[in-house]
């Protein structure tokens, strides 16, 4: 499959066009190679984009989500070939695959719900025969750079509020992962989405990111990926005064109370700590168990942990599928001998999986971690749960608050005093009572507290903050030149 940027509604390919590989985890075959976009074609994407949102913000507002309407009836039509090609790019498993797509669809008719309301304020003035109100004003150009964990969902929680609310957008997909954008893109177009609403270009983060950080025109950044690079574009976005948005790493953790039940903790660790074989932002890699059931959990979890099943995420019946690409496979590996070093027990797993082809990383679990350790610190960003042990709760959410992230966190306990107290005190943006750290829905606020996130959200409407200013309009009838601020 030959992929192209997508300017200004044309498909481009630069002469000079440098391209990578992109292959599948689960087998190593090359599936495309992306081409990375000249410095001229990114400028050029801005400006289009830049000249686009002129007409594009005239546009009524149920209008433009009347293509948010379009786009999410064609991403239903197509949402099987969509998750497949999304598993031979990423590697989830094809169950997870359908599910992300689906995040895309649910993203598209909910934005575009919000086409009708984008709700302002009316309020009274303190002058007679003034009328005074608040409303949403779009930015201008908006700059997205996202990752490979999710290469459709993520870019459709950004770029789908920021197109209805008037913006237009430049999108700079993960290299690893071109193909859900390059699919999108085929979307856009065939909707008739206006020329320049949405650009897509490709290439390597410190080129083409770093330029769209930087450009003048793009009056906002939303970026999700590592706290590392999310650091590097606050502080250039910052020196260029921009609006950034960041949604970063995480290091979440599920609290087991002696009281919990366990199966049901048992199910919720598995499925968000190997589900995604760990790549997830809110992926579960801290265990933190009372004392008195440590043991007990930790065997519960090596029986469920037998019957996982590694493997290409295409097959049916596959649970865990590989992880993105080699060097993310020797660097899980290299926490684990960190572990050992710190005097973690290893309980299960800790190997390379012995498969012919692609990157297969064994569940593994950890107990006797130490909560100030690199293992318990760190985001590993692969199959690996370290247990962590406790005297009673308040500890426990001492443990959990201890990480510079503060993305998702979870209890599982049948005491609603303690649900409340959890709820209350765990530093987190995201709680789950009772359910694993996985599994948010596209209509809450999506993001994190400290070393996660800068204050702003995805998802939710809470997202349209980011994507839009408060224009305060007062409007005075009275015929006179009624003057505020004037103590007479
Ligand atoms: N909080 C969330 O919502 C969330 C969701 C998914 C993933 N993540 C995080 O993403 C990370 C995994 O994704 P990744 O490996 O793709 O992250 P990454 O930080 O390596 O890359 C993310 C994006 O930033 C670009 N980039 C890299 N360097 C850049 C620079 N100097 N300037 C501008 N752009 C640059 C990359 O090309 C890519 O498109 C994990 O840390 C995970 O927790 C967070």
């Amino acid at each position: 499959m030959d992929i192209k940027h997508y300017v200004n509604g044309q498909w481009i390919k630069e002469e000079s066009m440098h391209c990578i590989p992109v292959s599948n985890p689960a087998n190593g075959e090359v599936i495309t190679n992306v081409p990375m976009a000249s410095k001229e074609l990114v400028h050029e994407a801005i400006q289009h984009a830049k000249h686009a949102q002129k007409e594009w913000a005239k546009v009524p507002a149920p209008k433009r989500a009347d293509y948010l309407y379009a786009i999410g009836e064609r991403l239903r039509d197509e949402k099987e070939r969509l998750a497949r090609i999304l598993t031979m790019e990423m590697g989830k498993v094809i169950e997870e695959a359908r599910g992300e797509v689906q995040e895309a669809i649910d993203m598209a008719f909910y934005m575009a719900g919000e086409g009708r309301r984008l709700f302002g304020q009316t309020t009274p003035s303190e002058l007679p025969n003034k009328f005074a109100m608040s409303v949403r004003a779009p930015i201008g150009v908006v700059g997205l750079i996202t990752p490979w964990n999710f290469p459709i969902a993520i870019a459709t929680w950004k770029s789908f509020p920021a197109i209805v609310a008037g913006n237009t957008v430049v999108w700079k997909p993960s290299t690893e992962t071109p193909l859900m954008a390059y699919e999108l893109a085929k979307i856009i177009e065939e909707v008739e989405l206006p020329d320049g609403v949405i650009n897509i270009v490709f290439g390597g983060g410190s080129d083409v990111g770093s330029l769209l950080v930087e450009h003048p025109d793009v009056h906002v950044i939303s970026f999700t990926g590592s706290t590392e690079t999310g650091r590097k574009i606050a502080e250039l976005g910052g020196k260029h005064l921009k609006k950034v948005s960041l949604e970063m790493g995480g290091k979440n953790a599920i609290i087991v109370m002696e009281d919990a039940d366990l199966d049901l903790a048992v199910e919720g660790i598995i499925w968000s700590g190997f589900g995604t074989s760990g790549q997830r932002c809110t992926a579960c890699s801290r265990v933190i168990v009372h004392e008195a059931i440590k043991e007990e959990l930790a065997d519960r979890l090596i029986t469920a942990m037998e019957s996982l099943k590694l493997g290409n995420g295409l097959d049916e019946g596959v649970q865990i599928g590989p992880v993105i690409h080699k060097s993310a496979l020797h660097k899980i590996h290299s926490y684990i001998q960190l572990g050992l070093q710190e005097g973690a027990t290893l309980l299960k797993g800790g190997r390379i999986a012995d498969f012919e082809s692609g990157h297969f990383y064994e569940p593994t679990l950890f107990t006797d971690v130490k909560p100030q350790s690199r293992l318990a610190q760190e985001e590993i960003f692969g199959p690996v749960i370290s247990m962590i042990a406790v005297q009673n709760l308040e500890e426990a959410i001492e443990v959990n608050n201890s990480v510079k992230y503060g993305l998702s966190s979870s209890i599982f306990t049948q005491d609603v005093t303690k649900v409340f107290q959890a709820q209350r005190d765990l530093d987190t943006g995201i709680v789950y009572v009772n359910a694993g750290t996985t599994g948010a829905e596209i209509h809450l606020p999506f993001g994190g507290t400290k070393g996660t996130g800068n204050g702003h959200r995805d998802s939710g409407i809470q997202s349209l903050d980011v994507y839009t200013e408060w224009k305060s309009i007062y409007v005075d009838y009275s015929g006179t030149l009624q003057r505020a601020q004037i103590d007479n």
